[in-house]
Parts: C-alpha cells; structure tokens; sequence
C-alpha cells in the first residue's frame, strides 16, 4: 500500500516543552527516504499546524480543553482524507492525545477497525479519575462506548462520538497505571498484555494472542497507537513519561513486524517523541532511531535481510 505522512507536532495534551519538535527530529533521520527505499510509494503531507484557542479555561483539572479538541478535530480530518486517498496513514507527535483524531479519523474511513495500543501507560483516565489533568493520559476514555457515561460535557470535544468497544483494544508494554485505569481495564475486561505478560509469555506468545483476540472474527483494518515510552528508556529516553523495565529494542521492533506479518497494518500513530527530554545528543538520536525503526519494521523492515525480487547473484 501506499504510504500517506502527517506531521502532528502538537503538545498542549502534557506540559512539557519539545514533544511538538517529534515530527522535526523523525523527518530529519531520513524516515521517507528510508520508507522510499523500501519500495514504498510515500506522500508527506507535511505538518500540521496547530494554534492555541483563545479563553482556553481549565475544566477542574483538565488543561486546554478547546485547544486539544480542536487539534483534534484537525488532525480527524486529516486522518480521514489520509485514509479516502487509499494510503496507510503515519501520523508523527506529538503528545499521546493525538490518538483522539487519529483513531477517530482513522474509524470515520474504516468503522471495523481495531487498536494496538503499545505504551508503558493505558492513557484510559477519564476527565474525573485523572491524576494530573493532562490530555495525553485520557485519549481512550473518549473513544470507548463503554466510558460514554463517565465523560463529562467538555468544551471543544462535543464533535467525539466513541468509535470503540472494550474488545477492540489490546494493550502491550503496561507498567505504570493510576487505580482508575486498572479498574476500568478490569471491569471493561479489556485484553492487556503488561510487561509482566511479556516476561512470562514472551514477545512471540503476546503477539500472537493480541492478533488472535483481534482477529477472532476476521480481517479488519489495525490502528496500531506507539508510544515511544513503551520502549525501555535505556533505549528511548527522550520522552516525557519514561518508566523503566520496558520492552527492549528487540521486543520493540518484533511488535512492528508481526503486526506487519497481518498486512493488515491501516493506520500507525509515533507519539511522544521529545528532544528536549534527552540529556545528551545520543539521548536523543537513540530515542528518534528506535521510532525510525519502529515505523520501518511496520513496513517491511526484517532483520533477517532482504533483497529486491529482481536480483541477480553477479
Ligand atoms: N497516567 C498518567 C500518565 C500518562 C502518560 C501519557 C502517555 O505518555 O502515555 C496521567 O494520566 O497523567
Ligand atoms: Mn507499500
Ligand atoms: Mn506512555
Ligand atoms: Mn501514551
């Protein structure tokens, strides 16, 4: 499939400065030029561009509700067009409350769809269980049928109607929860693969689990949403939410080939990819080459090699 890019350098779901650089530093390792070796037909429809709306008050604790929704809404749009021109849609962070417009425009295109969701963090608090207010933890409250009832009215997201049921959505790579979250992943009985699965089971069982329990009743279109924290800061640390014991690189990477193995790879969103969190140039370089690599891994990139179909031994 061809392959369409946006750039979402938005950061007004969290505060911390740099995570609206993500698309800058992912487009500045080569990422096109890199999918365009691959054989890909790749169109970059550049960055979007976001301003903050004025009079933007706090609801309770939740921070810029208008401006996040509006971004939102923006990115929808564009998600959605991404999705009619027949394209595998790649949106670049930004914060993880992006995911809001991504699925939702991606779900506007291809209602069937379902979500892989590969995080340290669920990003299911709801506006009333939030710990911090921020946006970027909350972005699967708003998507869920199920949590329809505990979202308050919030200005600038009155254009949201769920898009998702509980068993649409896996977890993989969970490791740091607020008690709301764990409640709500407990009681939706949503499938959740935390690091304490990956331990036990290992990668290769998670992967084929996650696939079977989304694909149990055949093909459909996966929204695969990566959140570079899921990756071991070891290997990611330029992000604003790092918690340690997370996948490694191998994990990370074999996560996008297997979810490329189904073909079924529809829309993949790279969040939470911040510059200014590295403490050195190689804090960062790692951090953008992991989600360089993961994005390729999505798209055919395999470790055991490759060589065009038209190759000649000499
Ligand atoms: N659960 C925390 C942390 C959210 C982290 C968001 C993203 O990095 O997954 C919150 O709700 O503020
Ligand atoms: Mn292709
Ligand atoms: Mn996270
Ligand atoms: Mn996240």
């Amino acid at each position: 499939h061809p392959i369409g890019i946006v750039g979402a350098p938005f950061a007004r779901g969290q505060r911390k400065d740099g995570v609206e650089k993500g698309p800058d530093y992912i487009r500045r390792a080569r990422l096109v030029a890199k999918l365009g070796a691959q054989g890909h037909q790749v169109k970059d429809y550049g960055d979007l561009k976001f301003e903050d709306v004025p009079n933007d008050e706090p609801l309770g604790r939740v921070k810029m509700p208008k401006t996040v929704g509006s971004a939102n809404k923006q990115l929808a749009d564009a998600v959605k067009t991404v999705k009619k021109n027949g394209q595998t849609c790649v949106v670049l962070g930004g914060d993880h409350s992006l995911a809001i417009g991504s699925i939702y425009g991606h779900a506007a295109a291809r209602p069937d769809l379902c979500v892989v969701w590969v995080d340290a963090h669920a990003d299911i608090n709801t506006p009333l269980t939030s710990p911090t207010g921020n946006f970027h933890g909350q972005p699967v409250s708003y998507l869920l049928r199920e949590l329809h009832s505990k979202i308050p009215v919030i200005p600038g997201f009155s254009w949201i109607k769920p898009c998702l049921s509980a068993q649409d959505i896996v977890y993989i790579g969970l490791r740091d929860l607020d008690p709301g979250e764990h409640y709500i992943i407990k009681h939706l009985g949503i499938k959740a693969f935390s690091m304490t699965e990956v331990d036990r089971l290992g990668i290769g069982r998670v992967m084929e689990e996650a696939c079977d329990h989304l694909l149990s009743k055949g093909k459909r279109p996966i929204h695969l949403s990566y959140d570079i924290d899921a990756i071991d800061p070891s290997v990611s640390p330029a992000t604003g939410t790092p918690v340690k014991g997370g996948l490694t690189y191998r994990e990370s990477v074999y996560v996008a080939e297997e979810i490329c193995r189904t073909g079924l790879l529809s829309a993949l969103d790279v969040v939470e990819v911040n510059p200014d969190r590295g403490k050195t140039e190689e804090e960062v370089s790692s951090t953008v080459s992991a989600a360089v690599d993961v994005v390729l891994s999505c798209f055919g990139q395999l470790r055991e090699g490759f060589h065009p179909s038209n190759y000649q031994l000499p």
